[in-house]
C-alpha cells in the first residue's frame, strides 16, 4: 500500500505541456500532493474534525474536486450525523475511476456517490459542508465568482466551506520568498530543481493563485458571513467561510 512514487517531471521534456489530471497523475496522485503542497495531510485530518462537528442530520457533504477522495475519506470517518451523505465530484475519469476502487477498500458506513462531472455544473442541495481543497485554484477566474454564489445558495444554515488554496501575494518581496520557500519544501521532499522548475511551467495558466483578500473579498460578496485563515504554511492556506 505505499504510494507510487511521483517522477513525472523527473527528466528533461523538450517542450513543458500544460499539466493535466490524467492517468499517469492518477497514478502517483498520493505521494505527488503530499510532496508538493505544504500541509495537505494536516488540513485532510483537520477537514474530518470539521466535517465532524458541521454536518447536520439529513444534509449533503460536498468534496469537489476530490482527486482520489482522501477528504471525502477523512469526513466519511468523522461524521456522526444520521442519515447523511457525501457527494464528490472530479471531472478527471482517471482520478474517479482510481477512487472507486479505492473506496471498496474502505470501512466507512456513511454514505459516498463518486460523480465524474464539472464542478460548475452540479447542483448543490441542503449542504452542510462544502470542500473545495485546492480545486478553485484550477476554475477560470471569470467563473469563480457564480461558482461560490451557488455554493452559498445551496447550503443550509449554519453550513460551512472549506477553501483550501495556493496564495498569491500582493508584496513582490513576500510573494518571492514564499514561492523560494516553497520550492525549499519540495527540493526537501526529495524533488530535484529540473522536476520543480519543469512542474511549474506545467502549472503556468492552468494553477491561477489570488490573494487571500481577493478570496474573502469575494466570499463576503457571494453572502458569507465570516471567511478567515484557520491553516498556512508558506503560499498554501485553507479557509473557513461560514453561512
Ligand atoms: N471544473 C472542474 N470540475 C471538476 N473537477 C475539477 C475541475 N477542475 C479541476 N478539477 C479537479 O480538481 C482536482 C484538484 S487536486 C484536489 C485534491 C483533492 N481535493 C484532495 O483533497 O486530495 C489539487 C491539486 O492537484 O493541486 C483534480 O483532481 C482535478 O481533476
Ligand atoms: O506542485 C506544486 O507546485 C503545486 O502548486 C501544487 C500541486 C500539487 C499537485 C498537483 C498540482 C499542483
Amino acid at each position: 500500500m505505499y504510494p507510487n512514487k511521483d517522477s513525472i517531471y523527473a527528466e528533461p521534456i523538450g517542450e513543458v505541456g500544460a499539466f493535466k489530471f490524467d492517468e499517469k497523475v492518477a497514478h502517483v496522485f498520493p505521494d505527488m500532493i503530499r510532496r508538493s503542497v505544504p500541509g495537505y495531510s494536516a488540513i485532510i485530518s483537520a477537514i474530518g474534525l470539521l466535517a465532524g462537528r458541521f454536518c447536520q442530520d439529513r444534509s449533503f457533504c460536498y468534496d469537489l474536486g476530490c482527486s482520489l477522495g482522501a477528504a471525502t475519506l477523512s469526513m466519511r470517518h468523522h461524521i456522526q450525523a444520521e442519515d447523511c451523505r457525501i457527494i464528490a465530484v472530479d471531472n478527471s475519469e482517471a482520478m474517479i475511476e482510481q477512487f472507486r476502487k479505492n473506496l471498496l477498500q474502505d470501512s466507512g458506513e456513511v454514505a459516498v456517490d463518486v460523480n465524474c462531472a464539472d464542478i460548475r455544473d452540479i447542483e448543490i442541495n441542503k449542504a452542510s459542508v462544502v470542500v473545495l481543497n485546492f480545486t478553485l485554484q484550477f476554475i477560470p477566474v471569470a467563473d469563480r465568482k457564480a461558482f461560490l454564489n451557488k455554493i452559498y445558495q445551496g447550503l443550509l444554515p449554519g453550513g460551512i466551506l472549506i477553501l483550501s488554496e495556493k496564495l498569491r501575494f500582493s508584496d513582490p518581496r513576500q510573494q518571492a520568498l514564499q514561492t523560494d520557500m516553497h520550492h525549499e519544501f519540495k527540493k526537501a521532499q526529495g524533488y530535484s530543481d529540473l522536476e520543480i522548475s519543469q512542474k511549474r511551467s506545467a502549472l503556468e495558466n492552468v494553477l491561477i493563485a489570488e490573494t487571500f483578500v481577493r478570496h474573502q473579498q469575494r466570499l463576503m460578496s457571494v453572502g458569507f458571513s465570516s471567511a478567515e485563515v484557520w491553516f498556512q504554511y508558506f503560499n498554501f492556506a485553507s479557509i473557513i467561510a461560514l453561512k
